[in-house]
């Protein structure tokens, strides 16, 4: 007489569903587990699994053949399923890469003069100028200078800080990450240091972020200017991607960057006692 064991593994190779039913109930694969031959057979038919398989370590690929014999389809050692992560985060990461890039591309459409937006490329460096380093470096400075009061002094010097910040810490992450630019990018940028060639994280995003959010936080504004902040902020994102000079993850992690960096430079404030040491030095 089969063991219950037995007949339910007839009743799989009679056609049931991959993580289906045997008995009306569903069962679950472990990921640890070598799949039973019926399933790898089917798995290999799948393009998409068949992808997903070819990326395992070559230690999960011999240890699937042999596994039911040498450990009795009990599992394979520790090492071997915590390879398998690695390579499924893999496969995540090259399909948000590959969409990323797609969606970029098609969004470029002020790339050049010719692109199908190309009539609002004007508008678009406009709205990049207004987001790039020197206007911001020279127009605290300029404010730090006129500014007559100490509370004016104090906003406006660490503003000033932020912004070196800023620079030194995007030129950092673009150093080590050294993404190309888009291909369809054209590189007719105003005032880029080295690292600009690279694009990974957006430089103006990061600024966009972090000024805007030190613009809501020390300056007291009525609710359409804070608006206005905010779309500005945003429209400096988007004309990244329009200008094809960002990918859509420049842009995305630049604008995730600059809010954390608003948060350094709020516990890295510098307070008057400070300023006064650094202007007392000075003078
Ligand atoms: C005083 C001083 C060191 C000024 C340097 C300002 C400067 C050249 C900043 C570079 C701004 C820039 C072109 C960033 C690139 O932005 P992405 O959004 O294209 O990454």
């Amino acid at each position: 007489m089969p063991s219950p064991k037995a007949s339910r593994s007839a009743g799989r190779s009679g056609g049931s569903p991959v993580l289906g039913s045997s008995n009306g109930r569903y069962e679950f694969m472990s990921l640890n587990r070598a799949p039973p031959p019926h399933l790898l057979q089917r798995q290999g038919s799948d393009p998409a699994t068949a992808r997903l398989r070819a990326s395992e370590s070559p230690t999960r690929r011999r240890g699937s053949g042999s596994s039911t014999g040498s450990t009795g389809g009990q599992g394979l050692p520790e090492e071997d399923s915590i390879r398998l992560n690695p390579s499924i985060i893999g496969v995540a990461l090259s399909s948000l890469l590959a969409i990323d890039l797609w969606l970029s591309k098609r969004l470029g459409v002020c790339a050049c003069e010719d692109s199908s937006w190309g009539s609002i490329r004007p508008l678009m460096k406009l709205i990049e100028i207004s987001g790039h380093g020197i206007p911001w470096l020279a127009g605290t400075a300029y404010c730090l200078y006129k500014s007559d009061s100490a509370a004016g002094q104090e906003v406006m010097l660490n503003l000033f800080v932020a912004l070196l910040l800023d620079l030194v810490l995007v030129g950092i992450v673009k150093a080590v990450v050294r993404r190309r630019r888009p291909a369809h990018n054209r590189m007719d940028m105003f005032a880029t240091f080295s690292v600009d060639r690279y694009s990974f994280p957006s430089g103006h995003a990061t600024r966009a972020a972090m000024c805007g959010r030190f613009l809501l936080a020390h300056l007291v504004l009525a609710a359409p200017l804070r608006v206005l902040v905010l779309l500005w902020a945003s429209m400096v994102g988007l004309s990244r991607v329009l200008l094809g000079r960002h990918n859509v993850t420049d842009v995305v992690f630049g604008f995730w960057m600059g809010y954390c960096q608003y948060n350094l430079v709020e516990m890295l404030w510098l307070s008057p006692q400070v300023l006064q040491g650094l202007l007392g030095q000075l003078a």
